[in-house]
């Protein structure tokens, strides 16, 4: 059973059991609502007795209103050990499943990313694990509780007179059935739904993160057409799942009222032919309604548990998820970075050979050397570069520092030993101080301030209100590109680790600072293994190593000389780039 709800519901152990026990807590509030119930048969019983002369002694009245404050009491207590076990335990699951995702995340290869947008992810972590939270609290559990009460209170009231009770319990299965023959309908539309919520999420987000291309491309106006054509669509199906699902659910909870006609009419007949008498008759129809409430509302929560399932089955897709595992512990006698026979496709499942982004890549980029990537833009640099700290798992080949395949050691420890600057800085609304410590949690303000100083951050950091404890909003929006570029280069130096990745890592800085932020690179990269990818090819012409990379392919590697002299597409480039640098406007 257990196991059954884990799978069901991707809860986690905990998660399951503790939905077990909300189910029974839920049962026994169901159950406890019928004793008042009892209690009534009995006084009307006695009252009956008394007022037609019947010989039962009626106890006193204190006996009665005593039983009633026991009676309120169990109900109270078990309402309690419901709320316990449904809420508290929701919302610890809840946030488990939040955590467990994110720490999914982290683990997933990039590929993953790829495929999904952030608005998607971040629906997954924060609606659909809330939905999961009401899912679990609310429907779930009432709906096991109803039925298991049901169960018990159908046992008693067959005892009871099974005749009644068949007349008034009949249309229960009918009800399920018809909200059940929703199933498919409901499914459907509940997944238009989810869909049509993300791709309006998704616009929305594009929109703002794109506001000052659309303003600057005048297209304010068409974005808004597009949105308010994408909201009106939303709506309709909006609606029309609301529909779907009314009309199943209200449909059934109309059934369940016929199960009282049906009663009153078989009892009416039983009370004439006195098979019955008029208490007992009375006892059903008030259980009736204690029966009826609740199942009226689990047959809602049955619809709503199917619309949670799609939320559930996009949470199982992250979870289901491979993750990048290494059990190596790697023990690096040197940092040579090695690429035997590498191919490469961003999708994984891409079996088609012209989809590869890179294919046989064999070099080494060798400790105390500098390795340059250069090549046409889209020849592969950049992916490369991301391989060789294992932001993917390649398809075929091996890649190894110091000897160990970087496919067997785990992501966080092989990261360790790569500083890396790319062309798209990612900064935090943080400090500057903060967002250069990122490089190496736990170094001193001393340390930060020293590479940062290095960095060339000193000369705008200083124009800031507060210097380096300056907050830079959402990332850096507050900083020039070539600003943000030195913090990232900061980070790297701060972390002064034995790999390092440059990325067009001085693409944004004007010829000064540029030359400047050199100087502190080339200190920072003695005796490390360095690989740098620049699109200025003057900036790597002296680079000890350089590989040419087209369409996927090593065309050709050598020293800078070397590939001159060959004349092939490096030589080719060379001149291009020299040409153009004499251009004017
Ligand atoms: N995340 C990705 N998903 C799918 N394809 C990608 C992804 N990143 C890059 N590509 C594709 O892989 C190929 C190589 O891209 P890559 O960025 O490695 O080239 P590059 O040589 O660094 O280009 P540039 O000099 O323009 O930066 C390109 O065709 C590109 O479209």
């Amino acid at each position: 059973m257990i196991q059954f709800f884990r799978n069901k519901f991707a809860l986690s152990e905990k998660g399951a059991k503790d939905l077990m026990k909300a189910a029974v807590a839920c049962t026994l509030t169901d159950l406890s609502f019928m004793l008042p119930v009892g209690l009534l048969y009995l006084v009307l019983k006695a009252l009956t007795v008394k007022y037609t002369g019947g010989s039962d002694e009626v106890l006193p009245v204190y006996v009665y209103v005593a039983v009633s404050v026991l009676l309120l009491a169990i109900i109270w207590i078990f309402q309690r050990i419901q709320y316990n076990a449904t809420f508290l335990a929701s919302y610890e699951e809840s946030a488990d499943q939040r955590i467990s995702i994110a720490e999914k995340l982290r683990k997933i290869p990039l590929s993953f990313f790829g495929k999904k947008d952030l608005s998607d992810l971040t629906t997954t972590i924060m609606a659909d694990c809330a939905g999961m939270e009401t899912a679990f609290s609310h429907f779930i559990p009432e709906l096991l509780g109803a039925v298991f009460s049901l169960i018990f209170i159908s046992i008693g009231l067959f005892l009871c007179g099974w005749e009644l009770a068949l007349s008034l319990l009949w249309v229960i299965p009918v009800a399920f059935a018809v909200t059940m023959a929703g199933k498919k309908q409901q499914d459907k539309m509940n997944k238009l739904y989810e869909e049509s919520k993300l791709e309006r999420a998704d616009s929305i987000q594009e929109c703002l993160e794109m506001v000052r291309e659309i303003k600057a491309n005048n297209q304010s106006e068409s974005y808004l057409v597009k949105m308010d054509v994408l909201l009106q669509e939303s709506e309709k199906i909006n609606i029309k799942t609301e529909l779907v699902t009314a009309i199943f659910v209200v449909s059934s909870q109309m059934l369940l009222r016929v199960g009282v006609a049906t009663l009153v009419l078989v009892g009416a007949k039983q009370i004439a032919s006195g098979k019955v008498d008029f208490l007992t008759f009375l006892l059903f129809l008030i259980g009736a309604s204690r029966v009826f409430d609740p199942l009226a509302i689990a047959l809602q929560n049955l619809a709503a548990i199917f619309s949670t399932e799609v939320k559930i089955d996009r949470m199982k897709e992250i979870n289901n998820q491979k993750i990048q595992k290494g059990e190596d512990p790697a023990d690096f006698k040197s940092y040579d970075i090695q690429f035997e026979q590498v191919c490469f496709s961003y999708d994984a499942q891409e079996k088609d050979r012209k989809n590869k982004v890179l294919e046989g890549i064999s070099f080494i980029a060798r400790q105390g050397e500098v390795t340059a990537l250069v090549g046409p833009s889209g020849g592969g640099k950049s992916t490369v570069s991301k391989l060789a700290a294992r932001f993917w798992d390649i398809q075929s080949g091996r890649i190894t520092v110091g000897g160990n395949d970087i496919a067997q050691i785990e992501p966080e420890e092989l990261l360790k030993n790569y500083a890396i600057v790319f062309q798209d800085v990612v900064l935090f609304n943080n400090t500057v101080l903060e967002n250069i410590r990122l490089g190496r949690r736990g170094a001193t303000d001393q340390e930060v301030m020293q590479a940062a100083k290095l960095a060339m951050c000193d000369e705008f950091v200083g124009k800031m209100p507060q210097g380096y404890h300056t907050i830079i909003g959402e990332n850096g929006s507050t900083l020039s590109g070539g600003e943000r570029q030195r913090i990232s280069i900061a980070r790297a130096l701060l972390k002064n680790a034995p790999i390092i990745l440059l990325d067009e890592a001085t693409a944004s800085l004007d010829v000064e600072n540029e030359s400047k932020v050199q100087q502190a690179i080339s200190r920072l990269v003695q005796n490390k293994t360095v690989l740098v990818i620049a699109h200025r090819m003057r900036t790597i012409a002296g680079a000890d190593h350089i590989v040419v990379l087209s369409e996927g392919k090593i065309a050709e590697e050598g020293t800078h000389e070397e590939l001159l002299n060959q004349g092939g597409l490096y030589q080719r480039l060379w001149s291009l780039q020299t040409k153009s640098a004499e251009w004017t406007v």
